[in-house]
């Protein structure tokens, strides 16, 4: 695991004038980058000329890539000047860049022969933008020999996908071809492309500059300090969080530095998934070895599985899906269930103890306690059993009364219309739990209910926990109520998580401090 591999790290940089480009430079170097790709088609009119690639390159910092791109993904609709193009590129390749960048259609139609044979050191990536959905293997397979047959030394794919799933093949073909190879997917649902790429054999990835940041590309920074791919290799285990929305997660920078702490050869990323039954069938090889589900996926997870944990199923939900590495099976479990009700009670303990109360080691604090609950999805489940169990009343409330009834059906609890919510005043010492997504960042002003409702609690929990301190803890904490994080509920979801995903130990001192430092 110490031994590093040689990933290339690279950062476009799209500026319009000379000054912007020399300081992204030096910026792009300060963020870790090792390679810069100077984006010339980017540049405004006076800069657009081949006297500039002189004055750029002289002041480079970084070894570069010199691409004009007359139709990429990102310069479709600002189109540009095929003269120019030309005259760009070959004063490029006069001045010995490392690498000049030129479209697939460009390199068909200039004399390549004449290109290579006056490079010195230079190295020719020609790129191709594919824009058709889910490109097939063949299909991918077909472009990758056409331009190779243009004698390029390294070939780029720059695709545009809808779905995670779309990159399954890409990673197909970056483990077989023969030249190397960069492939860049653009798009939310781009990003593993780039984080998963050296495993599969990728010839470079891209990141983005800090304070530009660009759909699918992971930062600069979150490559050097969360990811370091220059530790992954082909027998890396991927791991990942199966969600949607799926950015706001702290599971990367969790498990990522926990992974390298314990030696353990594995990497960690989001996944924006949208059809989870789509996904696992995608993406069914040993190679992807273990995954933390989120939201909305907890329940519909159950029926990717080929087994069970017996909490789980009960519960009716998972947050933790393993490929049993003996016959590849999935196994999901939940974790969910005991971080919740754990991290509450021991709130309770706590405040028992310090008011000189004797906790009754015998019976949980949360017992005959009314516990209501908001939201019933597949947190509010993992809640409602856990609560359940130890013996309180549930009371749930849910935008979608049928859910709310079908989920009090099962627990013995009640449901009662979420318009209700607000005036409901339970009996002393009464728990309230929201596990749904309200009050979650980017809504984080968001509150389920109102600071004069929080009044007739003991104690309040909150599962979200993007920002650290919800509206509702806040308000709840101003009126004087016990509170509990969903801080602490993540990080003891993922202790357990971590002990299925690796079947070692879990160092809760560090898990716990990568965490608080977040926040
Ligand atoms: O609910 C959560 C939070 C989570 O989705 C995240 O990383 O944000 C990870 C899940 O395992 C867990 O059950």
């Amino acid at each position: 695991m110490d031994v590093k591999n040689d990933v290339v790290v690279c950062t476009p940089l799209e500026c319009e004038s000379l000054e912007e480009m020399v300081a992204s430079m030096e910026k792009a170097k300060a963020e870790g980058a090792d390679v810069v790709e100077l984006c010339m088609a980017s540049m405004a009119a006076p800069y657009l000329s081949h006297q500039v690639v002189d004055q750029l390159l002289e002041r480079k910092t970084l070894p570069a890539i010199v691409s004009f791109r007359l139709k990429s993904s990102r310069t479709l609709s600002k189109g540009g000047c095929y003269d120019t193009c030309l005259k760009v590129l070959k004063r490029a390749l006069e001045l010995d860049v490392e690498f000049v960048e030129m479209d697939y259609e460009v390199a068909c139609e200039v004399n390549m022969a004449e290109y290579l044979h006056n490079r010195s050191n230079t190295r020719i990536i020609v790129s191709n933008y594919v824009n058709d959905g889910r490109p097939s293997v063949e299909k991918l397979v077909d472009i990758i020999a056409c331009m190779q047959a243009t004698g390029a030394d390294v070939i780029k794919l720059d695709l545009c996908v809808d779905y995670i799933t779309d990159l399954a093949p890409i990673f197909t073909v970056l483990t077989h071809c023969q030249v190397p190879l960069i492939a860049m997917a653009v798009g939310n649902s781009g990003l593993i492309s780039q984080l998963l790429g050296p495993k599969f054999g990728g010839f470079l990835v891209y990141g983005s500059l800090g304070g530009k940041p660009v759909p699918g590309l992971p930062s600069l920074v979150s490559l050097r300090q969360v990811y370091k791919l220059e530790y992954t290799n082909a027998d890396t285990k991927v791991f990942g969080l199966v969600s949607n929305p799926v950015a706001h997660s702290k599971g990367p920078i969790l498990y990522n530095p926990t992974f390298r702490h314990m030696g353990y050869n594995g990497i960690y990323v989001p996944m924006l998934v949208d059809d989870i039954e789509e996904f696992f069938e995608t993406y069914s090889g040993s190679d992807f070895a273990g995954f933390s589900v989120g939201i909305p996926h907890k329940e519909a997870a159950i029926r990717c599985c080929d087994e069970v944990h017996p909490i789980a199923k009960s519960i009716g939900a998972v947050n933790t899906i393993v490929r049993r590495p003996m016959d590849g099976k999935l196994i999901g479990y939940n974790t969910d269930c005991e971080a919740a009700i754990s991290a509450i009670e021991d709130a309770l303990t706590e405040r028992k103890v310090s008011s000189k109360g004797v906790p009754n080691s015998t019976s949980s604090l949360i017992s005959g306690r009314t516990f209501v609950l908001i939201g019933a999805g597949g947190a509010g489940r993992a809640l409602a059993f856990g609560a359940k169990y130890k013996g309180a009343r549930i009371v749930i409330f849910n935008r979608d009364y049928k859910r709310a009834k079908a989920l009090a059906d099962e627990v013995s609890g009640e449901a009662l219309l979420y318009e209700a919510l607000e005036m409901f005043r339970p009996e002393t010492g009464a728990i309230l739990a929201n596990a749904s997504a309200i009050g979650m960042e980017p809504n984080s002003h968001q509150s389920p209910v109102s600071k004069e409702a929080l009044r007739a609690y003991d104690l309040v929990f909150d599962v979200v926990y993007t920002p650290r301190n919800t509206q509702l803890l806040k308000e709840a904490a101003e009126v004087g109520v016990t509170t509990v994080s969903g801080v602490e509920m993540f990080v003891r979801q993922a202790l357990g998580q971590f002990r299925l995903f690796t079947g070692g130990s879990a160092p809760e001192d560090l898990m716990r401090k990568l965490v608080m430092e977040q926040f």
